[in-house]
């Protein structure tokens, strides 16, 4: 059977799973997204690509996006400084949760994969204004997906009119001298961050970047440092699917990061990359029939790094 063919027959097995789950509607415009959307790809560091459902449907980033910059943020300031604000611990709380700032000494957060990490990350990309700091951003993912993305306009508006909750860690960080700066300015650049739009195919050569040492499999190119790549993929590992990664790690055993707008990005070492997104979310905010279309594939391919 065809790599083609096997992949729509999983994407169906796991699209039933899809009604157990619900769409993210904290950001108000993500609240329209179809729950039965499910789509794949699978890029391979040979440069090939594989699909099912529909692949060219695009989605916003979220979560994801805190992977990729990691990796800009830790190639423009190295590993000491970085993580001189953020630390390499898996938390065990939801994504969004303040508790472990106050409770940790010295005060920072984490990990750069819960939103106070990320932050603190996003705070770290190097540039004299939102502007230039966003220009970096948006044209590094645009080398990593090997083709110009921008970001959706509403969704970080509307964002930015609700994220209250990561407004209150940005100004529990900045009296702890973790970030500096106008927080208002951090915020709208996170946002756009989170907002940036793709599809499956884009967030598939992405991973195949990280699988492959952060070689472009496309150009050739060192986009990514090999060192950097290996730090990025172990916090996929430890912190990428939010407070079910351990569960994640034995039942599907791949590198991944998800997004409360559904999307997975898994990195296959010296494999492929994947693309998934399927909106309906599970209790933690991973996408649930994405979730389960990992498992298919892992169990099937022998894909666990374990
Ligand atoms: N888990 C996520 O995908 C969260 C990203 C979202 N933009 C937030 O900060 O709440």
């Amino acid at each position: 059977m065809s790599d083609q063919k096997l992949l729509g027959e999983l994407v169906d097995i796991a699209r039933a799973f899809a009604p157990y789950g619900k769409v993210a509607d904290y950001i108000p415009a993500l609240s329209n997204q179809n729950p039965d959307d499910l789509a794949i790809c699978i890029y391979s560091i040979e440069n090939e690509s594989y699909y099912a459902g529909d692949h060219l449907k695009k989605f916003t980033l979220q979560s994801i996006s805190k992977v990729i910059t990691l990796a800009l943020v830790l190639m423009d300031n190295g590993e000491d400084e970085v993580f001189s604000k953020v630390g390499m611990e898996p938390t065990g709380d939801p994504f969004n949760s303040i508790a472990k700032l106050e409770t940790n000494i010295p005060s920072k957060p984490l990990n750069p994969m819960i939103n106070a990490g990320a932050l603190a990350v996003t705070h770290m990309i190097k540039g004299d204004t939102v502007i230039e700091k966003w220009d970096r951003l948006i044209e590094f993912i645009s080398h990593l997906t090997g083709q110009q993305v921008t970001y959706n306009e509403d969704v970080a508006y509307s964002e930015l009119q609700t994220a209250n909750l990561n407004r209150s860690l940005c100004y529990f960080m900045k009296q702890h001298g973790v970030i500096t700066g106008n927080i208002e300015d951090l915020l709208v650049l996170y946002t756009k961050q989170c907002a940036v739009e793709m599809n499956c195919v884009d967030l598939a050569k992405m991973g195949a970047v990280f699988a492959n040492d952060g070689l472009d499999p496309e150009s050739g190119r060192q986009l990514i440092s090999k060192d950097v790549a290996r730090i990025c993929k172990t916090f996929m590992v430890t912190c990428g699917m939010y407070n079910s990664s351990g569960e994640f790690a034995i039942k599907v055993g791949i590198p991944a990061k998800s997004g409360v707008s559904g999307g997975i990005m898994g990195s296959v070492p010296g494999k492929c990359g994947i693309g998934i997104f399927g909106p309906a979310l599970d209790e933690v905010g991973n996408s649930i029939a994405g979730t389960k279309l990992l498992e298919g594939l892992s169990a099937k391919y022998s894909w666990s790094i374990f």
